[in-house]
C-alpha cells in the first residue's frame, strides 16, 4: 500500500497582502505525495511551481489549508525546521555547494547537516572511498575531481554535485526546481538519467519542476500540470506511461 509522506490540503498562499496588489497565487491546492513517488511538475511561466516548492519548503507561507508530514501539521515550521525532512536543487548551479571547498568537503557537508559542521581531516579520509564511488554514479567524472574546489567544475558536475548533496541523507522529500535548465541538451540529458537512475534504486521520493515536456513524460511515475496556481491534472501509473506529448501540448494551449 502507498503511504503519504507529505499532503498539501486546501493550501492558498497571497502575496502583497493587505494592498491594491494582493494576488492568490496558490488557490485550495491539494496533493499527496506517497513514499518513493517520482513527480514531475510542469505548467506555463507564472504558474505557480516555484511558489508551490517554496510553501513545501517553507520560504513563503501558506496563508490558509495545512500540510502534514507523516500526519503531523508541520504548516507553522520555519525554513529551518524543514530541512530536516527536506531537500532542494535549483537551477543556478553556483547555489548549493561552497565553491572554494572541494567536492569532497562538499559532501563531507552535506553528510554532516544537522550536526555541527566542523570538518575534520581524519573524516575526509574515512569518506572518501563513498564519495568517490557515489560521484562515480553521475557519469560525469566527478569522480575524477575529488579535490577540485566547486567553483573549478563544470556547470554539469556542479549540479550532479548538489544533487548528491541533496540525497545523501535521504530526505524524505526532494525538491529539484528544474536543476538541468541552464545546463546544455547533452548535459542536461545525462543529469536527468543520473537523477532518474539514483531516484528509483534508492527509492527517493522527489519531485521534478521542468519545462521539458518531453523529460516529464520520460521520467517519474506521475506527471502534475498545474495552472493558475491549481492542480489542473495528475496523471499516475499507466496513465502517465500513455499521456503523449500532443495531449500534453493541449494544456498549454490558451
Ligand atoms: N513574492 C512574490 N510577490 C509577488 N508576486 C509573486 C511572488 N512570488 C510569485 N509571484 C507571482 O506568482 C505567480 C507564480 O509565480 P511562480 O514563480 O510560482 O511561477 P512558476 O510556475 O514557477 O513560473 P516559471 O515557469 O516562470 O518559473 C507569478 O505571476 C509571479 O509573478
Amino acid at each position: 500500500m502507498t503511504k503519504p509522506i507529505l499532503e498539501l490540503k486546501n493550501v492558498a498562499t497571497l502575496v502583497n497582502k493587505g494592498t491594491s496588489n494582493e494576488t492568490k497565487i496558490l488557490k485550495k491546492l491539494n496533493l499527496t505525495i506517497n513514499d518513493g513517488d517520482f513527480i514531475t511538475i510542469v505548467g506555463s511561466n507564472g504558474a505557480g511551481k516555484s511558489t508551490l516548492f517554496n510553501v513545501i519548503g517553507g520560504n513563503l507561507p501558506a496563508d490558509s489549508g495545512e500540510l502534514l508530514l507523516h500526519g503531523q501539521n508541520i504548516t507553522n515550521q520555519n525554513e529551518e525546521e524543514r530541512t530536516k525532512f527536506l531537500s532542494r536543487v535549483f537551477q543556478d548551479p553556483k547555489l548549493g555547494t561552497a565553491p572554494r571547498m572541494t567536492v569532497a568537503e562538499n559532501l563531507l557537508l552535506a553528510q554532516k547537516r544537522g550536526e555541527k559542521r566542523r570538518l575534520k581531516p581524519r573524516q575526509l579520509k574515512q569518506s572518501m572511498e563513498k564519495f568517490t564511488k557515489l560521484a562515480a554514479t553521475m557519469n560525469n567524472g566527478l569522480e575524477e575531481r575529488m579535490n577540485t574546489a566547486t567553483g573549478n567544475l563544470s556547470g554539469g558536475q556542479r549540479q550532479a554535485l548538489s544533487f548528491l548533496m541533496a540525497t545523501l541523507k535521504r530526505p524524505d522529500v526532494i525538491l529539484l526546481d528544474e536543476h538541468t535548465a541552464a545546463l546544455d541538451p547533452r548535459t542536461s540529458q545525462e543529469l536527468l538519467h543520473a537523477t532518474n537512475q539514483r531516484i528509483n534504486e534508492d527509492h527517493l521520493t522527489a519531485l521534478m519542476i521542468t519545462h521539458h515536456l518531453e523529460a516529464a513524460l520520460k521520467y517519474g511515475n506521475r506527471l502534475v500540470v498545474l495552472d493558475d496556481g491549481q492542480i489542473k491534472a495528475d496523471f499516475k501509473g499507466a496513465e502517465k506511461e500513455q499521456l503523449t506529448m500532443d495531449q500534453l501540448y493541449e494544456y498549454f494551449e490558451i
